[in-house]
């Protein structure tokens, strides 16, 4: 019995992940919003399910458990997901200061990019608005930790990619995104080349569909692909089972949890990707992460350095 809002529900990722989560069982409320073209989406996905409403921004947010939030700007060929914060971080703070005076206690997943630094703005407006709660926000990786499987998959020359679990940590952004191939589960033998090209191509996998649709968006099917299974390790987690999901969010959501993930250098930054237990409450606890290798230390620290500026740039838009 679940309550969730999509805000920017008439995108090329929001129309799929309606549908999707129309058809999750445990979601029993679903309300749509965008700037436009919402009561066509609502229209068109309510011959086929029930339970549904398009809205106003105030309405969308009132009673909701979840926000899932794919409103913003996509890329074109040639940007980087920097480019897109002029336009997304706006947007961000508009909606996410509407679910905070109406749903304060809903947890809030953000998918419009940059995420290295939409999430912290959405941070600093929860806390201007005395809701904030760090187990309660978070930056949709997933991905990223989609196609860690396939590729690897797509290299050993087998189909289902869906059992194999890679943990990415860092950010969603080129060398921000760190996929820890050696902690495979179950573990994959990969020559190291194989691990460096991999490596490569999950870190910029974004981009080769940008270059693909050549001007008409980014990923929008395998986003939703992705939101749609974030969304039900939430709802799951909210009904009590133990998933977990490598997800970005404020350390300071387990304090104690984080403090591997920081020696191993992260650092001193508040925000970082991590394999996280999802709870009733939303973060439970961040789960070790085990020992990546010296190939992979490097890149987190490569990572590291690239997320603190993105960070800082997003709690200062959010600050102000
Ligand atoms: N986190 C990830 O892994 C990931 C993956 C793919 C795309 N993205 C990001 O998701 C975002 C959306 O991508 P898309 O392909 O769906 O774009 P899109 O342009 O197809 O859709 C975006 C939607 O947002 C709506 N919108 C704009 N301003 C709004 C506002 N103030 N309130 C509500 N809705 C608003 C637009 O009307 C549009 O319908 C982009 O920023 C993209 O970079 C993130
Ligand atoms: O690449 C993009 O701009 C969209 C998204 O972040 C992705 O990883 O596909």
């Amino acid at each position: 019995m679940v309550s969730v809002a999509i805000l920017g529900a008439a995108g090329g990722i929001g129309q799929p992940l309606s549908l999707l989560l129309k058809l999750n069982a445990k979601v029993t409320k679903l309300n749509l919003y965008d700037i436009v073209n919402v009561p066509g989406v609502a229209a068109d996905i309510s011959h086929c399910c029930h339970q549904l409403a398009g809205g106003e921004l105030d309405a969308a947010v009132t009673g909701i458990d979840l926000a899932i939030i794919p409103a913003g700007v996509p890329r074109k060929p040639g940007m980087t997901r920097d480019d897109l914060f002029k336009i997304n971080a706006g947007i961000v703070r508009t909606l996410v200061a509407a679910i905070a005076a109406n749903s304060p206690k809903a947890i809030v997943a953000i998918i419009s990019n940059p995420v290295n630094s939409t999430v912290p703005i959405a941070a600093e407006v929860l806390k201007a608005a005395g809701v904030y709660d760090p187990k309660r926000l978070f930056g949709v990786t997933t991905l990223d930790v989609v196609r860690a499987s396939r590729f690897v998959k797509d290299v050993k020359g087998e189909a289902d990619a869906a059992e194999l679990r890679v943990p990415v940590v860092g950010g969603h952004s080129g060398n921000t995104i760190v996929p820890l191939l050696s902690l495979a589960q179950p573990a994959v033998e990969l020559s190291e080349k194989e691990v460096a090209d991999l490596t490569h191509r999950i870190q910029f996998g974004g981009d080769e569909v940008v270059k693909a649709k050549d001007g008409a968006g980014s990923a929008t099917l395998s986003m939703a692909y992705a939101g749609a299974r974030f969304a039900d390790s939430v709802i799951r987690a909210l009904g009590g089972e133990t998933v977990v999901e490598p997800t970005f969010i404020s350390l300071s959501a387990d304090a104690e949890g984080a403090k591997e993930i920081q020696a191993l250098g992260a650092g001193d930054l508040e925000f970082f990707a991590v394999p996280v237990e999802l709870g009733t409450e939303g973060v439970k606890r961040i789960v070790p992460l085990g020992k990546p290798n010296d190939y992979e230390l490097a890149a987190i620290k490569v990572a590291a350095d690239e997320l603190k500026d993105s960070i800082a740039k997003g709690v200062e838009f959010g600050r102000a």
